[in-house]
């Protein structure tokens, strides 16, 4: 195989209470990677979106992945690459991990598959530190396998896919970047215990609530009293969103990532469409610009469309 095309899809990250160690993927927004195979090692890049994102593959989650690949398959190989980003960076979608993971998956296909799972999750991890300045895979992981994860470590690496329910995800991204980089640099260090046993109590809900297919279990689960009272600050609108949605029957959500997007789940397309109308209005009452998507959990994580 010369060349190939793969789509690879956002992801929310945390899913509110599992900061660093939960996540899933979505069907929408997908961004869109081209890989051919160089018989140098070098990388090249190409932008095909409107973001202005580095060229550099020393600066571009995607150069620093395939940079790595090459040196780990033998340095005698390299890869051109051509990125359509439909997940706009900063938005808490994981677009930083969708170019990561893209790449690792990619680099992969055309190496003939000799990279593991854990191997691809350890180098898309090097573009997520490049984005964030921390290794985290709460993006990656759900990008490359699909549906809901869980990071139980990531040194070493131990991940426990989560069963997915059947569930509608809607996302409102408003029109303002919040770089991940930045969102950490807010958080306390230290917490109280008792925010501690609140908030564990809630992670090992949700998790059973997704194993069990309990989705009462994973609406009341959905709280965070550790990250979001400080994030939400950076993020207009965000307790009244929340409330309005809920009303309206959403299960729950919050902060998608570390903002400034806001995702819900819902049971019910009928609800999820609802609660996105929601989300715009708010939005367009306080004259902030923002798109709406109404979607579901993805099963499949990066996957190839075309290949030559
Ligand atoms: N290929 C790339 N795709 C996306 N962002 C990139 C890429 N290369 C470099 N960057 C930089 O990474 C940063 C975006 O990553 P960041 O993690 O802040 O956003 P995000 O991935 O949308 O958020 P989250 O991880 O919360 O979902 C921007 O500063 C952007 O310039
Ligand atoms: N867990 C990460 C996801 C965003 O990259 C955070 O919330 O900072």
């Amino acid at each position: 195989m010369e060349s190939i095309k793969i789509k690879a899809p956002g992801t929310v990250a945390n899913l509110v209470c599992g900061f660093d160690i939960l996540g899933l993927a979505l069907n929408e927004p997908c961004d869109i990677m081209e890989f051919r195979l160089l018989d140098e090692p070098k990388v090249i890049i190409h932008n095909r979106d409107a973001y202005n994102l580095p060229t550099d593959p020393e600066q571009n989650v995607a150069g620093v992945v395939l940079l790595a690949a090459i040196e780990k398959a033998g340095g005698t190989i390299g890869f051109e690459v051509t990125i359509e980003k439909h997940i706009k960076p900063g938005s808490g979608l994981g677009s930083s991990a969708a170019s990561a993971a893209g790449a690792a998956v990619g680099a992969n296909k055309l190496l003939g598959n000799r990279f593991s799972t854990d191997e691809l999750i350890q180098l898309a991890m090097i573009g997520e530190k490049l984005a964030t300045g921390v290794k985290h895979a709460d993006n990656i992981t759900p990008c490359i396998l699909g549906g809901v994860t869980l990071i139980r470590s990531i040194l070493p690496i131990d991940i426990v896919p989560l069963a997915s329910p059947d569930l509608y995800v809607t996302v409102v991204h408003p029109q303002i970047e919040v770089r991940t980089s930045d969102a950490r640099q807010i958080l306390k260090q230290l917490i109280y215990l008792k925010d501690a046993i609140k908030q564990w109590g809630n992670i090992a809900g949700l998790v059973a609530g997704f194993m069990r297919n309990d989705k009462q279990l994973i609406g009341r689960s959905l709280e965070d009293v550790i990250i979001e009272p400080v994030r939400s600050i950076l993020i207009p609108g965000f307790d009244e969103i929340k409330a309005k949605c809920k009303q309206a029957g959403a299960l729950g959500g919050g902060i998608s990532g570390s903002g400034p997007s806001i995702f819900m789940l819902s049971e019910t397309e009928q609800v999820a469409r609802e609660v996105g109308r929601i989300m715009h209005g708010i939005y367009e009452r306080i004259g902030v610009e923002n798109n709406v998507y109404v979607t579901t959990i993805s099963n499949e994580g990066v996957r190839v469309v075309e290949h030559e």
